[in-house]
This record gives structure tokens, C-alpha cells and sequence, in this order.
């Protein structure tokens, strides 16, 4: 069976709405936070640990698994559900950010992209062709279009051709998408900041009827409101009916404002990556356990939070394994920053059950102090 979106409700306080994405691998309960597993692991994480702080689908990176172990390796294996042992939804992210942000001399054409390799240094390139091949091999429920995100700032001409070249990457992966599997392909929607090329992105993307639609090109470097401005500027042209995917937005408040605003989708690094240098997400905020001021508090980090670590252990004890840089501590705050993100967004789906998400908001933004985070 096919990915399939199933619009519950909309609450009647704000745009946000309740869905299930159904998936060869099982249903999502939307909107949905998640969690980043780069290289076929959440870092620290087991399958098992996953499921039990709530996560429900894991995504991937198409540009690392490329490079290692290589998706005909991965697809020897039974394909990465089988590899990484999650019987769970997989997205794979189609590898044209990763190739900005991780490798060195890279060079864009209208075939593609070709880059060395950040781990050998290999010449390598990725195609819209290839790219689209690689994701089928690996075999993920959800695959992305391969794209061009901007960087930012950019050049309004600059913008405009990429996120032009763009769209005319993604009909050439609907054409090179294999149907042999059930994947969905999802779109990306690019533009940059800029109003005018977000609608002309979204309707060259929906035209092309894609399963789900992503909005890339944001979360890089803007301030906030300028992301909440896009996503004003481009939902509206984006059908109801199918899914759309903010990707690598992560903090409390854009998942909140994202969700007000009709996105079903998010993903982020930001609560693996700051729990491996002891910053933790808290009802009251951000908490760096590290802090001396913890040395001897032997209450848990979160008081509200029902977590395995919450649970079992103190601020005493994971600051003193954070300083010891024992691998315990990380994981531990690791599973404390995921589960921090998952319930919210079971809180999130809750308010919009209730129809009070603007009001969630409200109360939410008072305890956690929204300062910045
Ligand atoms: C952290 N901020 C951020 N912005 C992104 C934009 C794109 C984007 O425009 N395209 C693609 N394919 N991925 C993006 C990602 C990676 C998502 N896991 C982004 N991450």
C-alpha cells in the first residue's frame, strides 16, 4: 500500500491539523516530529529506545549512506529498514543539501551536482537520476526529490534560477522514480525568501502531483519570522490533501508555530546534536546540565517529564558523566531531548483535538521562556 494522508480535523483556533500518513511500515500521527538518523543510526539510540520514547518515523541521509556503506551494500543487506533493524517508517532526504553543508569543491550544473567525498575525497556526483535510484535502492516508506537549497542570503536572480532548475529536477526523479516499491516521493518546494518565487515553485510542484509536498530553503540562517512568512506565502498553494514537510526545523517554538500554520511534518538535529554537549530541552526552558549549579542536585532534569532518564536518574549524576565524558551520559540526554520534542508534538496533536492550539501556544511560550532556543 502506498503512503497515504488522512486529514482527521482542523482546529478551529488556527490552521493547524490533525492527520495519519499511512506507510508500508506502519501510520503517523500528524503533525509528527522526526527524530535524524544521518548514517542508518539515531546516535546513541536503539530501535527499541525509539519506540519507547514515542518516535514514529526516523529519517535518513541519502548523500552519507551514499558515500558509506553504499546503497548496493544497503540494499544487499534487505534494504536500510532491515539494516539499521526499524521496522518503522523511514523518510531519506535526497542528498543536495548535504552536499552543501558537508563536502568540499562543489560544482552545479543542470545535470546535477558533482562534489568530492568529506570522508576520502573521492570525485563523486549526484544526479536527480541517481540520486532518485540511491532512495529506491535504500528503500525508505518516504523519499525526496533532489533539490537545490539556496544559500542564504542569496541574490533574487540567483534564487529564481535555482529554484527554477529545481523543479525541473524534480519532474526528471518522478521520471526516474522506480514504481516497483511502495515509496512516495515528495516534491520540495524552494524560493528562497522571496513570496513570488515560493508560489511559482509550489505551482511547477503540485502540477507534477507529487504524494506529499516539502518546503525546503528554510531554516538556514534567517530570522524565524521570515520562515513563518514562507510558509504563509506557500501553504496556500499547497492541496490539502497531502502532507507537507518543513525540513530541519526542531525548536519547541517553530514546531509549535509550524504546526499553527499547517505543516505535518518536521525534522531536526537540534535535540541530538545539543544533548551530545548536555543542553537539554525542559518545561522550563533550556537547561545546560553541565553547569556547576548542578553538582549537587540530585532532582531529575525535567520534574514534569516522564522519560527514562527523568525517571531513573539526576542532574547530579549526568553532569558528573558528562564531565567524565562518559558515552552513558550522552545517551541519556539524548533520550531526554527526543522524548522532550515527541511529547510536544503529542501535546501539539492533543490542542488540536481540543481546538485549542492558540491557546497551547500561549501557555507553552509562557513556561519555556521564549527567549531564544
Ligand atoms: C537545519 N536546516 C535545514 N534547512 C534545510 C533545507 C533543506 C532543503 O532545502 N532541501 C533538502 N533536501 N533538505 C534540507 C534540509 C535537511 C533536512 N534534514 C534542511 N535543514
Amino acid at each position: 500500500m502506498a503512503v497515504k494522508y488522512e486529514l482527521i480535523k482542523t482546529c478551529a483556533q488556527t490552521g493547524a491539523r490533525l492527520g495519519r500518513l499511512h506507510t508500508p511500515h506502519g501510520v503517523i500521527d500528524t503533525p509528527t516530529f522526526m527524530p535524524v538518523g544521518t548514517q542508518a543510526s539515531v546516535k546513541g539510540m536503539s530501535p527499541e529506545e525509539l519506540k519507547t520514547l514515542g518516535a514514529q518515523i526516523i529519517l535518513s541521509n541519502t548523500y552519507h549512506l551514499f558515500l558509506r556503506p553504499g546503497h548496493e551494500l544497503v540494499k544487499e543487506a534487505g534494504g536500510l529498514h532491515r539494516f539499521m533493524n526499524w521496522d518503522r517508517p523511514i523518510l531519506t532526504d535526497s542528498g543536495g543539501f548535504q552536499v552543501f553543508s558537508l563536502s568540499e569543491m562543489r560544482k552545479i550544473t543542470e545535470e546535477g551536482v558533482q562534489f568530492r567525498s568529506h570522508i576520502n575525497g573521492d570525485k563523486l556526483s549526484l544526479t536527480p537520476e541517481s540520486a532518485t535510484q540511491v532512495q529506491n535502492a535504500l528503500g525508505a516508506d518516504i523519499i525526496m526529490a533532489f533539490d537545490e537549497c539556496p544559500p542564504y542570503p542569496a541574490e533574487y536572480e540567483y534564487v529564481k534560477q535555482s529554484t527554477e532548475r529545481t523543479s525541473r529536477w524534480a519532474e526528471r526523479c518522478l521520471k526516474a522514480h522506480s514504481r516497483s516499491h511502495d515509496q512516495a516521493l515528495f516534491g520540495i518546494v524552494q524560493g528562497g525568501m522571496h513570496a513570488d518565487l515560493r508560489k511559482q515553485s509550489a505551482l511547477d510542484l503540485t502540477s507534477l502531483d507529487f504524494p506529499g509536498y516539502a518546503m525546503g530553503g528554510l531554516s538556514v540562517g534567517e530570522p524565524k519570522h521570515f520562515m513563518y512568512e514562507m510558509l504563509e506565502e506557500t501553504i496556500p498553494y499547497l492541496p490539502g490533501n497531502k502532507p507537507r514537510y518543513l525540513m530541519g526545523v526542531g525548536s519547541p517554538d517553530a514546531l509549535i508555530e509550524g504546526s499553527i500554520r499547517g505543516v505535518d511534518m518536521f525534522d531536526c538535529v537540534l535535540p541530538t546534536r545539543i544533548a551530545r554537549n548536555g543542553t537539554l530541552m525542559t518545561s522550563q526552558g533550556r537547561m545546560v546540565v553541565r553547569n556547576a549549579k548542578y553538582t549537587n542536585d540530585f532532582g531529575p532534569m525535567d520534574p514534569e517529564c516522564s522519560c527514562y532518564a527523568c525517571r531513573n536518574y539526576s542532574r547530579a549524576y549526568i553532569r558528573h558523566l558528562i564531565k567524565a565524558d562518559e558515552m552513558f551520559g550522552l545517551r541519556l540526554t539524548t533520550i531526554h531531548n527526543l522524548h522532550f520534542l515527541v511529547n510536544l508534538m503529542v501535546q501539539v496533536r492533543e490542542a488540536i483535538r481540543e481546538d485549542r492550539l492558540g491557546t497551547f501556544r500561549e501557555e507553552f511560550f509562557e513556561k519555556y521562556g521564549m527567549a531564544d532556543n
